[in-house]
């Protein structure tokens, strides 16, 4: 997708966060303080209080006896209709590759800042190092450095910004992520099943799906009371794949109930998002929830996230299994990349991005 023509954008100045960090100010630069709304509350949630975002077995749904598989699918099933997050333990990928895309991610935001910038985010486009989502000079920035690739379909690549430093990064990519995509078709697979779809329902509608991976790098931050991470957001894909770096402090939390709820890292599990298409594909059945991230006093904090989509080409809206007289069909039938464009070209800002799809609900006349 090419970047939105770079001179109709004026972002201003962007300091990158981690040179900020450097020098450990107690203060932080007027444009990364929220307003008092947007103000992550810190205290509000004592140790004491976990989030209880599901857990699934992954290897019962695989290798499960059959009591097992329906047991577990049920919990897939409720987690994807009441939380739109969960956590999988047991799912076959080699501890050692999640091993190595840590340390090499973090490896790579550790270099110096003229080797980071060799592959730069140019405002208006989404992948290589920066920021992304910024449109504006008045806009508030997150306290968060970001490194993005596409990775599928090929044409999505450019190879420029992939890093030869450190020197396995782009290989362990690569690897990580062939694995990450196996990980999504059979989830994918499974979430048809609760829904009473053949297995290979999404697989056949997504085409080649995109497949993108995006390194988050949040320095921790004299003020976390003051500044967001990452904005407020729903993802725009059909599935997200989030890993939580080992021994990394808490700070992915989802509105639940209109509360922000803390996920808890679990070393080894991914945690895994229902995306907007498939709130679209479900008609609402399953929602993208919104998510954000906060940081830490002490410690920085490192995320891996892959997000999984259609292909550009292919054509959404509400499955007709999803949609009768007591569910009506909630959303417009869109292109899905006219909705991608739609979402890289639109700061971060709640699910208001998904109402690029919605039909307006019509008032009862009077
Ligand atoms: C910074 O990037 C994102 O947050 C992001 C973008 C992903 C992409 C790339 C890095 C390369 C080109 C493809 C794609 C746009 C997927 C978020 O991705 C979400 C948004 C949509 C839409 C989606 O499918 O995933
Ligand atoms: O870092 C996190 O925990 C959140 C990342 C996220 O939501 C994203 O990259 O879309
Ligand atoms: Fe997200």
């Amino acid at each position: 997708m090419a970047p939105v023509p770079i001179t109709q954008i004026r972002v201003g100045h962007i300091d990158d966060v981690q040179e900020l960090r450097k020098a450990k100010p107690t203060t932080v630069p007027e444009r990364f303080v929220r307003d008092m709304t947007e103000r992550p509350a810190l205290l509000a949630f004592a140790p004491s209080s976990p989030c209880a975002v599901p857990i699934i077995d992954f290897s019962k749904l695989v290798k499960g006896n059959k009591d097992e598989r329906q047991s577990e699918l049920l919990n897939l099933a409720r987690a994807c209709e009441e939380w739109g997050f969960f956590q999988v333990i047991n799912h076959g990928i080699d501890l050692s590759l999640l091993e190595s895309i840590e340390k090499l991610s973090r490896d790579f935001f550790m270099l110096p800042l003229e080797e980071k910038q060799k592959y730069p985010m140019v405002p208006g486009s989404v992948q290589g190092y920066g920021q992304a989502f910024v449109f504006s000079e008045d806009q508030k920035l997150d306290w968060c450095n970001m490194f993005a690739l596409g990775l599928v379909p090929p044409n999505i690549r450019v190879p420029k910004l992939w890093p030869t430093n450190p020197p396995r990064f782009s290989s362990t990519v690569e690897d990580y992520s062939s694995q990450v995509r196996s990980l999504c078709q059979n989830l994918l697979k499974y979430i048809a099943m609760t829904l009473s779809l053949k297995e290979d329902t999404f697989e056949k509608m997504f085409g080649v799906a995109v497949q993108a991976i995006r390194m988050n790098y949040y320095p921790a931050c004299s003020r976390p009371d003051l500044v967001l991470g990452l904005s407020p957001h729903s993802d725009g894909s059909a599935l997200t794949v989030l890993q939580q770096e080992k021994g990394s402090p808490v700070g992915l939390q989802i509105l639940k109930d209109n509360k922000w709820m803390p996920v808890e890292p679990i070393p080894y599990a991914f945690v895994i998002n229902i995306g907007d298409t498939l709130e679209v594909l479900t008609n609402g059945k399953y929602k993208s929830v919104e998510h954000r991230a906060v940081t830490h006093k002490e410690n920085d904090r490192l995320s891996i996230v892959t997000f999984y989509a259609p292909s550009y080409e292919v054509e959404l809206g509400p499955m007709a299994e999803l949609v009768d007289e007591n569910k009506k069909c909630m959303y417009r039938r869109y292109n899905h990349g006219e909705y991608s464009k739609h979402y890289v070209t639109n700061k971060l800002q709640g699910k208001k991005t998904l109402e690029f799809a919605k039909i307006e609900s019509k008032k009862p006349t009077q």
